[in-house]
């Protein structure tokens, strides 16, 4: 199995790019995705953020996402403490999932996962493509698709390394910052690179 990465930052377009791929075929598992899954109620995620957190779970038992991102993305040691109980149980599902797509005899997939760099992920991969966007133009984004202020984008951008970092470790760059016309060809591109691993 050859497995790519997708990586970005925080509203540079990831999601965007990642429904590209998969027009073109691509099978995709998504990170965030599976962070939700190993939240959910009933689970032993679940259950250790709320012993961690209390407070964060809402009136139906489920996570309060909203109060959870307000309290971790203020807070460095708050927000290593609950990478700490859902990273592993991401991995751990990841690992399953790929081992299903393994068995439907998928030969190439992506990872999407906003810290595939900050948890040193990057390495695992065959290589790694970057959504990169001026910092500006991720702000700017953020703040319209989230309905933040700028100081609460500013407390979510400072809580994940720069594009222009990220982009230090690419194998290929997708530059978002234009109309998504723009983006689709070099998405085709890169996903023609990635089939031609064999
Ligand atoms: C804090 C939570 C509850 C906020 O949920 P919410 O629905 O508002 O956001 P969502 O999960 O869709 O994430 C949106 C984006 O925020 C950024 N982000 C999320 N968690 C983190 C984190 N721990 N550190 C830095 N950035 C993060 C990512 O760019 C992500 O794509 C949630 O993000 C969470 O449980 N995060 C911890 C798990 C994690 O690290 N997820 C990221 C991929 S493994
Ligand atoms: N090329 C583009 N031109 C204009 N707007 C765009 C473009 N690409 C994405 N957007 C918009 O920017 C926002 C962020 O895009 P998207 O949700 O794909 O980012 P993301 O990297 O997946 O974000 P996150 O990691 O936060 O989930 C969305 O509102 C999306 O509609």
């Amino acid at each position: 199995m050859h497995v790519f990465g997708l990586t970005g930052g925080i509203a540079s377009g990831k999601s965007t790019v990642s429904r590209m791929l998969r027009e073109l075929g691509a099978r995709v598992l998504d990170a965030d995705v599976i962070a939700r899954e190993v939240v959910e109620p009933g689970t032993p995620g679940l259950q250790r953020i709320s012993e961690r957190f209390p407070g964060v779970l809402g009136p139906d038992g489920r996570l309060d996402r909203v109060k959870l991102a307000t309290h971790i993305f203020a807070d460095p040691a708050e927000r290593a403490a609950l990478n700490a109980i859902v990273h592993p149980q991401v991995r751990a599902a990841f690992l399953t999932k790929l081992q299903a797509l393994e068995a439907e005899g998928i030969t190439h997939a992506v990872y999407d996962v906003p810290l595939l760099i900050e948890t040193g992920l990057h390495t695992a991969m065959e290589g790694v493509a970057v959504v990169w966007v001026p910092r500006d133009v991720q702000k700017a984004r953020l703040m319209a698709r989230d309905g933040l202020d700028a100081q609460a984008a500013e407390a979510r951008l400072s809580a994940q390394l720069s594009l222009d970092d990220k982009r230090a470790h690419a194998t290929w760059v997708i530059d978002n910052s234009g109309a998504p016309e723009s983006t689709r060809p070099q998405v085709e591109a890169v996903w023609r690179a990635m089939l031609a691993h064999d």
